[in-house]
């Protein structure tokens, strides 16, 4: 159902009196007849640029309204009585915001006397109050909290099967990897192409996946030659073997990583001196100038933990290629499990990010930029099991609110099948390991 904004509702009164009924019934029925016509035709840019507000002002007036909302906070323990008038005194809702379906945050006045702790030692209450999946209390200034309220896990226990092997090079879009669903059960692509993807997780949050999902995506690619890869895998190569003959170069030992970054520095490089010598200021992926991905995984390995003078150089190396990259088609991957800036110093570097199940609040606007959680990303309650890998939430170019994604899932036999396809028909590839 669709409901009228006041400010809609206001104009067509305004209009009603100046224009008389028929014209203005008549525009009103054409504008509600586009919206609709617009919803049906193209549900998600409808949803991305009228649904937040539309379903803001519905949820606002009919699951936050007065009676409801004061009788939950009443059986939560969260209203106060006015000692003078022994009135109860209930939080007020100041507004409402849904940017996505299955998110609503709630900015509330709370009453004098009252703490944000309150609300939060409450929280688990007021989500099954409320009939939400769980709830989230954030300080927004003094006297103004925000609950975060997750109503439904958009996602099933079960896995995203992985996406079918394209055959075919022409039928890859670089900007647009599909690497899972996002919460309206739309693809969740990422471009690859002038991008470095940084991916946040706790131990086993399904940061693997989104290491295998790009590379499935652009797999004729990688057949080509239109595409090389390079991994660094430093926890014992335990997460790429099955895959080790797609990459071009591979390295489980820090010699080795830093030796592979090196390199790619250097071919990078190379190419800008070969592009500028054709005048030519971007390139396009070829069989001669392939796009060139560096994925890293637990890149903190790389940037915190090795050797300190070595770790130092690597930094430098890290930051030249990923503030020069881009044009000459150089991206780098980076995996993670702690996203400090202590960690990861090279962290703004990165243009886009994905941040999985993680263990702190803070970790969440770290890694998706200041207010993400406020806004709904509630990262760090996303449960560590299974049933929940691959779940976390992005922040598309252009927008300021989070979207929920889960990462499709590809297991040993998956990733076999994407070697056999890549390697089939196609010279031995050079491994560092
Ligand atoms: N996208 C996904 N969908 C469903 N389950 C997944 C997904 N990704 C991973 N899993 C499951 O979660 C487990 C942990 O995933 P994974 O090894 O990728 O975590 P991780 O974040 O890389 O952890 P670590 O940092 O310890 O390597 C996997 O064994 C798998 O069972």
């Amino acid at each position: 159902m669709v409901t009228v904004p006041p400010a809609l509702a206001a104009a067509a009164t305004t209009s009603a009196l100046e224009l008389g009924l028929t014209t203005t019934g008549g525009m009103v029925g054409g504008a509600a007849v586009g919206m609709l016509g617009w919803y049906r035709g193209h549900p998600a840019s409808f949803d991305h640029l009228i649904g937040p507000r539309l379903r803001a002002f519905r949820r606002r007036w009919l699951s936050y309204v007065g009676r409801r909302w004061s009788d939950i906070l009443l059986d939560c323990d969260l209203v106060s009585i006015n000692r003078r008038t022994d009135g109860m005194v209930v939080p007020r809702i100041i507004k409402v915001r849904s940017a996505s379906p299955s998110i609503d945050t709630l900015f509330v006045r709370i009453n004098r006397g009252q703490t944000p702790t309150m609300f939060e030692e409450k929280a688990e209450a007021l989500a099954h109050a409320l009939v939400a999946q769980r709830v989230a209390v954030m300080k927004v200034k003094p006297q103004v909290i925000a609950l975060v309220i997750e109503r439904t896990n958009p996602f099933d226990a079960d896995p995203i099967p992985a996406i079918d092997l394209p055959h075919d090079s022409s039928e890859v879009d670089l900007s647009a990897i599909e690497l899972g669903d996002d919460e309206y059960g739309n693809a969740w692509t990422q471009s690859l192409i002038g991008q470095h993807l940084f991916v946040a997780g706790a131990t086993g949050s399904g940061k693997g996946s989104l290491l295998w999902s790009p590379l499935r995506g652009m797999a004729p690619l990688l057949r080509d030659g239109i595409v090389q890869a390079d991994v660094i895998d430093l926890k014992e190569g335990m997460e790429t073997e099955v895959g080790a003959p797609i990459f071009h170069r591979r390295a489980i030992i820090w010699d080795d990583a830093v030796e592979t970054v090196e390199a790619f520095r250097d071919e990078l490089k190379e190419r800008q001196a070969e592009l500028r010598a054709q005048a030519v200021r971007k390139f396009t992926p070829s069989v001669a100038t392939p796009l060139r991905l560096l994925q890293i995984d637990e890149l903190g390995m790389m940037t915190a933990y090795g050797p300190s003078s070595e770790v130092r150089a690597v930094l430098k190396l890290l930051a030249e290629i990923m503030t020069q990259g881009r044009a000459a088609g150089f991206g780098v991957c980076g995996y993670v499990q702690e996203p400090t800036k202590d960690t990861v110093p090279v962290r703004e570097l990165f243009t886009s990010r994905v941040c999985l199940s993680v263990t702190s609040q803070s970790q969440v606007d770290m890694v998706l930029g200041d207010g993400m959680r406020l806004r709904g990303a509630l990262a760090d309650e996303i449960p560590l099991d299974p049933a929940h890998a691959g779940i976390g939430y992005v922040v598309q170019q252009g927008s300021r609110t989070p979207l929920r994604v889960r990462a499709s899932y590809q297991d040993d036999q998956d990733i076999r099948d994407l070697v056999a396809f890549v390697t089939a028909g196609r010279p031995a590839l050079r491994s560092v390991a």
